[in-house]
């Protein structure tokens, strides 16, 4: 896939009531379909609100000013369908009382137009596509039995079972031990490359990020300080800010990251 997914032009998202200052203010952004953008910034910097935004989940009494543009979709993403979203903490999306086979199976029994019977067999496979170990028993499986890593593995299931074409992961592996962010890391590459997924991975991690994707737009006060392929932000950051976010990882200077960690 290629061309433009996504055009913001001049968005602005102002939260309601006792809220004067802007979430974001004045963002001018396009996604290309089936890159892989990281979303970068301090906390407060207006990361997840961008993510709302383009999914079309900011609450009610937001006020939104500009324009999204959705040129091969045609249309607003619908929710499960069309973009999938994955949290930081993946009990918040898990149901505590439903098997993680009937969870994942739901999205594509109702997505897809799936039987149940379909819809588990497809879960079981995508069960297998996140390398969860022994699938066939992690069908069965509650929440609370995973680790945190599996919960994750499962979270990620779940929000592609759809076949969506935008995926979210907003701070997806931040509470994870750096051996399995890296794992998931690995894995969310390897979804998006093989589905042609368009992907935006929020963190406020710029090392962790630099090591997969093609670009990055870095957030501060809710505007966009700058966005461009990886090597020319980390090589020639335009923005003082950005310089100082990327020397505060001296590693990233280091060329196996640039050249990325992903074999
Ligand atoms: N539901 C909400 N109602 C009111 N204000 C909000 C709401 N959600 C976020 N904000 C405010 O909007 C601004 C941007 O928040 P946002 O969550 O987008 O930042 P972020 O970059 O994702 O931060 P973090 O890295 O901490 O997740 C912050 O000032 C935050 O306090
Ligand atoms: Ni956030």
């Amino acid at each position: 896939m290629s061309g433009i997914f996504c055009s913001l032009r001049q968005l602005s998202v102002t939260y309601g009531r006792g809220r004067n200052s802007a979430a974001l203010d004045g963002i001018d952004l396009d996604i290309a379909g089936g890159e892989r953008l990281a979303i970068i910034g301090e906390s407060g910097s207006g990361k997840s609100t961008l993510a709302r935004a383009l999914a079309g989940l900011l609450p009610e009494g937001t006020k939104v000013g500009g324009e999204m543009f959705w040129p091969s979709l045609g249309h607003p993403p619908r929710p499960g369908r069309d973009f999938g979203f994955v949290f930081q903490d993946p009990g918040s999306s898990l149901n505590p009382v439903l098997t993680i086979g009937e969870q994942i199976a739901e999205g594509a029994r109702r997505h897809l137009g799936l039987s149940w019977k379909q819809a588990y067999i497809r879960a079981e496979e995508l069960l297998e596509r996140v390398r969860m170990p022994q699938p066939d028993r992690a069908m069965r499986a509650f929440p609370h039995q995973l680790s945190g890593g599996q919960r994750q593995r499962v979270a990620i299931a779940a929000a592609i079972a759809a076949r969506p074409a935008l995926l979210i992961a907003d701070e997806a592996t931040s509470a994870l031990d750096v051996v399995v962010q890296a794992e998931i890391v690995r894995l969310l590459d390897g979804l998006v490359r093989e589905d042609g997924m368009t992907l935006l991975f929020i963190t406020h991690d710029i090392a962790l990020a630099s090591g997969f994707v093609d670009r990055i737009a870095v957030f501060r006060n809710a505007k966009l300080v700058e966005a461009g392929p990886v090597r020319s932000v980390l090589s020639a950051p335009e923005s003082d800010h950005t310089a100082a976010l990327i020397a505060s990882h001296r590693d990233l200077a280091t060329p196996p990251l640039i050249a990325g960690v992903l074999p």
